[in-house]
């Protein structure tokens, strides 16, 4: 297990909230919960930048930080991140922020203190490139999306 620096921006997490924790011996992500002082309604397409209230400093650069959705929220419903996927760079300091989409057609309210999206630590290679004229030739070459078809 990895050991990495956590600020905690506001004085609910800790008392109101639980502190972020792994909820089984198995999980790869810890459940970040939305910082609100209200419930916030989500219109059909909307996206709101949501407060997590921690800031976690990876400071290694063979880390990254993901920001993935809830698989029950999202495909019970729609509640998925504005961005896809959130890539928390080993040396941001900044708060933990969840673009949250509401991608149904129905509203959606997001209560405060809810767990919203999960905190995923991974490896990363940062790579250094050298500039070639030609690969030496591979079994796949230049074939993608779809060239080896679909059964
Ligand atoms: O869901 C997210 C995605 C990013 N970030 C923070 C951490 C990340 O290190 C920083 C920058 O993210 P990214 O590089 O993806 O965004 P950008 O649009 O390229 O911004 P920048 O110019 O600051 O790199 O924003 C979040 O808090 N939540
Ligand atoms: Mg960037």
């Amino acid at each position: 297990m990895k050991s990495l620096q956590v600020k905690i921006l506001d004085s609910r997490i800790g008392s109101e909230l639980p502190f972020p924790s792994y909820a089984t011996e198995g999980s790869a992500g810890l459940d970040l919960r939305a910082l609100l002082d209200a419930p916030l309604t989500l219109a059909p397409g909307e996206t709101q930048l949501i407060r997590t209230g921690l800031a976690i400093y990876i400071a290694d650069p063979g880390y990254a930080g993901l920001i993935l959705p809830r698989s029950g929220l999202g495909h019970k419903h729609g509640i998925v991140l504005g961005n896809l996927v959130g890539l928390i760079d080993a040396d941001y300091q900044g708060e933990l922020m969840i673009s949250c989409w509401n991608r149904s057609s129905v509203a959606f309210t997001l209560e405060p203190g809810e767990r919203l999206a999960q905190y995923v630590l991974v490896p990363v290679v940062q790579a250094s490139f050298e500039v070639v004229e030609e690969f030496r030739a591979s079994e796949r070459g230049t074939g993608g999306f779809g060239s080896s078809g679909r059964q």
